[in-house]
């Protein structure tokens, strides 16, 4: 909670701060994201090496962005289940099922990005 004599600007560097706390938490303890991490690093170095275009820019940035905060609300998901019924039941399954799914398809259409890309680059 922020203190109510805080100024809007203060307020919204806080949540910044708490956001970038969070970021970091979830690169420093999911090990989901810490490889999506490395693959966007690799990615990135391909980018530079091949030399892509703005526009390829453009899709491997937003698709890597994409990949990696639905990873994080799906670890979000993962953590509000577990908190509120820690025990096994299938609703709780098919809550982390579909999350996991969001995470899924966002891989796939990166895959598919990272493909158009990159396939006439090496073959
Ligand atoms: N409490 C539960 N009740 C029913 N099924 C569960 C429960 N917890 C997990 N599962 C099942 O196990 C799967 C994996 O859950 P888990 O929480 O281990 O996520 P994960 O994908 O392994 O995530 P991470 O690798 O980030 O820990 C879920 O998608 C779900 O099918």
């Amino acid at each position: 909670m922020s203190g109510k004599k805080d100024s809007f600007l203060v307020n919204r560097l806080k949540s910044v701060g708490w956001a970038f706390k969070g970021a970091w938490l979830l690169l420093r303890t999911e090990a989901s994201i810490q490889i999506q991490f490395c693959v966007a690093i690799a990615v990135t170095i391909a980018g530079f090496y091949f030399d892509i275009s703005k526009t390829e820019w453009l899709f491997q940035v937003a698709m890597i962005g994409l990949v990696m905060s639905i990873e994080g609300v799906n670890t979000t998901i993962e953590y509000i289940a577990d908190f509120i019924h820690p025990e096994f039941h299938t609703s709780i399954g098919r809550i982390k099922d579909v999350a996991a799914g969001a995470v899924f398809i966002a891989s796939i259409a990166a895959i598919i990005v990272a493909a158009i890309i990159y396939y006439p680059k090496l073959f």
